[in-house]
């Protein structure tokens, strides 16, 4: 049974094509997502156009290189899908393995151009490559939050353009009318067409997916976390605390924030805000949760941390503050901000109850002159007087 002459499948898939081309521009220019990647990939479709085209009108081209422009134009497809699908991912954007790869397949082509047997070989191998890099970059790069068998999934498209390729160039050694297009060749292209684009549009939500969960854990401003993110993590500490790994939380608190917005304005203030977080992530270890409870209050939670530890680290990033202040607009911004110090316990059926604990000692440090540290049953720690950072300005 045969649905469809060779024909009208090559223009359903020229069709389908021309559609997918104009809605990653589409996508791209208008939608401003992912705006290099679409761009691609819209590439990517228009190239598939014209080998389409090429093997249409074959009689047509004037060009002494026309048996070799359907592959050119296939190479051309790969690999713009291949850099669209490492720039939708946000891998390094490496493009020399693609360009020599096309650069040796356009070679390889030219000079076979005579030989269609020989071209069906080597134009094949070389867009296998190409499609085999796809398929890798799709595994090891869809977001690490989706299940393995998902990303399997989402990469098994290009898989099986490789293995088709595969296929096409190995036909002339066991078949005699290799270079001929049967209607159920085109039905597989339309296929593999199909399917990479499905793969695409998942790896486009997956990206708008993590873009938006992202935000949904992020402050605005200092891109530290929410306050909803660092109950969550302050829950997940908790949990490991059971288990023997302690933590410790430090709240901190700047100091007479309110003289530093009236002097310099709402913008210094912010500008000081996104400051501090700057400085205290340069002095916090990776595996340190940093996140703003509001205002100009923040915590943070040390995993794998005991007390005297935690004060040590907690004094650390007072200096820090101290001895940096934040370049403003009519000079630098003083910074100077107050601590508590307190360790979870074991069995607190409460995860928020270091966090009180946290802030009665943060009080506690406000009261007794600012610009300390104040750590659970230590009284406060030494720190120089509140008056160098008092007023918030140089
Ligand atoms: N620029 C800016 N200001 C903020 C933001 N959130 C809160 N504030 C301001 O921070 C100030 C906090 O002032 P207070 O709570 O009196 O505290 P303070 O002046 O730091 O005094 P102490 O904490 O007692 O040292 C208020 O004026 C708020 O308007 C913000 O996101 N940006």
């Amino acid at each position: 049974m045969q649905f469809f002459d060779a024909t009208t499948l090559l223009l359903v898939n020229a069709l389908f094509n021309g559609m997918a081309a104009l809605s990653w521009a589409l996508l791209g220019s208008v939608f401003r997502v992912a705006p290099r990647a679409s761009w691609l990939l819209a590439g990517a479709h228009l190239a598939r156009l014209g080998a389409l085209r090429c093997h249409e009108c074959r009689v047509d081209w004037p060009l002494h290189a026309w048996p070799a422009l359907p592959d050119l134009f296939a190479l051309l497809t790969l690999a713009l899908m291949c850099l669209g699908v490492r720039q939708l991912l946000r891998l390094r954007f490496w493009w020399t393995d693609v360009a020599l790869i096309v650069g040796a397949g356009t070679l390889l082509v030219l000079a076979l151009r005579d030989q269609p047997v020989l071209l069906q070989v080597g134009g094949s191998a070389a867009m296998a490559l190409l499609a085999l890099l796809t398929w890798h970059d799709v595994r090891i790069g869809a977001r690490p939050l989706l299940r393995t068998s998902l990303r399997w999934l989402l990469a098994l498209p290009y898989l099986a353009i490789a293995a088709a390729l595969a296929w096409r160039g190995s036909r002339p050694f066991w078949d005699a009318d290799s270079t001929s297009i049967s209607p159920l060749t085109i039905w597989l292209w339309l296929l593999l067409s199909l399917a990479s684009a499905v793969s695409l549009m998942a790896l486009v939500l997956d990206r708008l997916v993590g873009r938006i969960s992202q935000l949904s854990l992020e402050d605005p401003l200092t891109c530290a976390l929410n306050r909803r993110a660092l109950m969550r993590e302050l829950q997940r500490l908790q949990a490991l605390v059971q288990r023997g790994h302690p933590f410790c939380a430090v709240l901190l608190d700047i100091d007479h924030f309110k003289s530093i917005n009236d002097r310099h304005g709402h913008a210094g203030g912010d500008a000081a805000l996104v400051h501090l977080v700057r400085e205290l992530h340069q002095e916090l270890r990776p595996a340190d949760v940093l996140g703003r409870l509001g205002g100009e209050e923040f915590c943070v939670l040390l995993p794998h941390t005991q007390l005297p530890e935690a004060a040590g680290i907690a004094e650390r990033l007072r200096a820090r503050l101290e001895n940096r202040p934040c370049p403003g607009t009519i000079g630098d911004i003083a910074l100077s901000a107050s601590f508590g110090v307190a360790q979870a316990r074991p069995g607190e059926l409460r995860p928020e109850a270091v966090l009180v604990l946290a802030d009665q000692l943060l009080y506690r440090a406000k009261s007794l002159g600012r610009n300390r540290v104040c750590v659970e049953g230590d009284g406060e720690r030494e720190a120089p007087g509140e008056e160098a950072a008092a007023g918030g300005s140089a």
